[in-house]
């Protein structure tokens, strides 16, 4: 279920994260929210809600790319954040728009939505990393991230969701773009990660355990 359609190296770190943070990546990629989405029976309010903080989530996660284009230790490794950074500005930000004006959320609620514990926890969590400007550490982050939704926007036994809301947020994780750049991010995590002390490595996984069990809990507090 959880078969990922990246290459991992089997001894490097993204395989000791998606190791030792097993059980909270599982129960993510085959949570009721995950299911229910690609079967397209996710209720409308369940769903309005977790874009609702998803929305928020977006914002910190764009500080957190900014930062590793910022902290990258190569000009071309730059380049590729600078060109995700620009496609999460167009694709990601024209999904929310229409979808939450599809769901028929109200413009107020849109503009001032409530923030809820999980996505605070992962704006203090991201807040954390970018102020520490260590590239790696951003890596873990981001690998965790992008790895974890593209497990679950490649499930194929689950169904297809036919309405725009849904399949719309399904297209956005998954397909030869999203994996592209899910790959560029392991092979970049591990090409930095073979640089780091065997202590700092370790601090690496526990964060990206860390980062797992918010993934977790973002999906709990949807559904
Ligand atoms: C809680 C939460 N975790 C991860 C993602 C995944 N994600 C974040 S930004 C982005 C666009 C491509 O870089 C993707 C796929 C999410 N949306 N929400």
């Amino acid at each position: 279920m959880t078969s990922t359609p990246l290459t991992l190296p089997t001894d490097g770190i993204t395989a000791r994260i998606r190791g030792e943070g097993a059980t909270p990546w599982q129960a993510a990629v085959d949570h009721r929210f995950v299911r229910e989405l690609l079967a397209g029976t996710v209720p409308d309010d369940a769903l309005a809600g977790y874009l609702l903080q998803d929305q928020q989530f977006l914002d910190g996660f764009l500080r957190l790319l900014g930062q590793a284009l910022a902290s990258a230790d190569a000009p071309a490794s730059r380049l590729v954040l600078a060109r995700q950074l620009g496609m999460l500005a167009d694709d990601e930000q024209g999904y929310f728009e229409d979808s939450l004006a599809a769901l028929g959320v109200p413009a107020d609620v849109r503009r001032h939505p409530p923030l809820l514990g999980t996505t605070a926890a992962f704006q203090t969590l991201m807040a954390e990393v970018v102020a520490s400007r260590s590239y790696p550490r951003l890596l873990v982050l981001l690998v965790v991230m992008e790895v974890l939704y593209l497990d679950w926007g490649s499930r194929t036994d689950l169904g297809e969701p036919t309405r725009p809301e849904h399949l719309g947020w399904v297209e956005l994780h998954r397909g030869p773009d999203f994996t592209r750049w899910c790959q560029w991010l392991v092979d970049e995590l591990e090409r930095v990660a073979a640089t780091c002390h065997p202590a700092e490595r370790g601090e690496l996984v526990a964060l990206g355990v860390r980062t797992v069990e918010l993934e977790l809990a973002f999906f709990d507090q949807a559904r």
